[in-house]
């Protein structure tokens, strides 16, 4: 572009703070790489989408907040080796501040309950619908940006916590027409692997690198899975125990290999008994190989899947009691789930589930004489008052055109059309509301 030298306030010609803009290039009219637009049909689906989350969010009592998309890197350095840790879109900003686009909100839930200490009752039960970003390479050709859903709960400590969470879950499948024979949940508790990692002295900073690497299993090869285990100090003893307590899908055989005194089991038992007087217990099932892939998670976990296992994870979550201490706080129990805007469309598609959402609109004003402007203004603005909806484009299916002819205006009337069947009549404009 020509660089016109910018007079600054001293007079001294400065390099201009921004180029001007070249138009003899045609910009790229495309989103920037793994990232979407939201035209009107495709907003549609999503406001419908997070209206159900919102919907059934405030069902159970939840409130809902927010963050800012932009944070402090700090928040995510976690040192267990997540895929989360490895794509973080992060930068320097222009004040030197080490930030980054959250890839996901856990965090900042937690930062902002120790930003309210007690002056929030407990528990808190809150939740969010957010964009949260990754940088990945985009060889994968996979999205930088989704919404998630999240709902937390803290400052439950028992699994009525998680109950609660996946009942609120199995209410939004129901809503939106997902059954138990679509989707389920695979249940299980770091505290199995903890239980058996103790058994054989594993030091505790193994456990949450342990927890990462065997979320990896199923997407890595298994040879690769021990050597890494091997890395964080878990010997091959150790490690083909824990591959074969996590090969379990029975509670029954996990009762048998570690008792029914430790908490895994008793949580778990719990959970399961909470299901059935919530109702969803066909819905979910034991299984020991669900860990999860982000290192916070010290109980519960949970993640729901499609039974035809075309997809990936549709939602997941479990228990957090220590992630505000990491942030230098004093712990308070915490549970919650992320539930992410892209899997459950693809699902949808798959089921012929997608929503019917037209464009609807209540009215279209019509002057039919160009010194009608002004008239038809005033009918549309009763309209509007009286909390009516209404487009003027033609192309959408509106319920009613109001007509505003000359000579009806002049005995104060206006046409009304009912589109659907062409029905016809006047309306004294007084009375339009
Ligand atoms: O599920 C992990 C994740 C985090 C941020 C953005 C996207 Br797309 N996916």
């Amino acid at each position: 572009s020509k660089e016109t030298p910018h007079a600054g306030r001293s007079g001294s010609v400065s390099s201009p703070p921004f180029q001007a803009a070249d138009y003899s290039q045609k910009i790229d009219v495309n989103p920037p790489k793994g990232t979407r637009d939201f035209p009107p049909e495709e907003m549609r689906l999503r406001n419908w989408l997070f209206q159900n989350f919102r919907e059934v969010s405030q069902l159970f009592g939840f409130e809902e907040v927010d963050y800012p998309v932009l944070e402090s890197e700090a928040l995510y350095i976690r040192k267990a080796g997540e895929e989360i840790r490895d794509q973080l879109y992060c930068f320097e900003d222009r004040g030197n501040r080490r930030v980054a686009l959250r890839p996901e909100l856990t965090p900042s839930l937690a930062r902002l309950v120790m930003q309210k200490g007690k002056s929030v009752p407990l528990p808190i039960k809150w939740f969010a619908v957010g964009q949260c970003w990754r940088y990945e390479r985009m060889t994968r050709g996979r999205r930088r940006e989704h919404y998630q859903w999240n709902m937390d709960i803290i400052g439950v400590p028992d699994v009525t916590g998680e109950a609660e969470l996946i009942s609120s879950i199995v209410t939004f499948f129901k809503r939106i027409g997902i059954t138990a024979r679509d989707v389920g949940f695979k249940i299980s508790s770091r505290k199995v692997l903890q239980e058996v990692l103790s058994f054989y002295s594993v030091p505790e900073t193994s456990f949450s690198k342990a927890c990462i690497i065997i979320d990896k299993m199923g997407k890595i090869p298994l040879e690769e899975i021990k050597k890494e285990l091997n890395s964080v100090e878990l010997s091959t003893e150790a490690v083909d125990e824990l591959l074969q307590v996590l090969s379990m899908k029975s509670l029954t055989e996990l009762e048998e290999k570690l008792g029914a005194a430790g908490e895994a089991v008793s949580e778990l038992k719990q959970l399961f008994s909470l299901a059935e007087k919530f109702g969803y217990s066909e819905w979910i099932q034991f299984d020991a190989s669900v860990v999860r892939g982000l290192a916070y998670y010290t109980g519960i976990v949970f993640e729901g899947f499609d039974r035809e296992g075309k997809l990936r994870a549709i939602c997941g979550g479990g228990r957090y009691d220590r992630l505000l201490s990491t942030f230098g706080g004093d712990d308070i129990p915490a549970c919650g789930f992320g539930f992410g805007d892209a899997v459950i469309i693809e699902l949808l598609k798959e089921r012929k589930l997608l929503p019917e959402l037209p464009l609807e609109v209540e009215n279209i004003v019509c002057s039919l004489d160009p010194d009608l402007q002004g008239a038809a203004s005033s009918v549309a603005t009763v309209l509007r008052g009286k909390g009516q909806v209404f487009k003027r484009a033609a192309r959408i299916n509106a319920r009613r055109l109001i007509l505003v002819g000359s000579s009806e205006w002049q005995r104060g009337m206006v046409s009304v059309k009912i589109l659907s069947t062409g029905e016809q009549y006047e309306v004294n404009f007084d009375e339009l509301g």
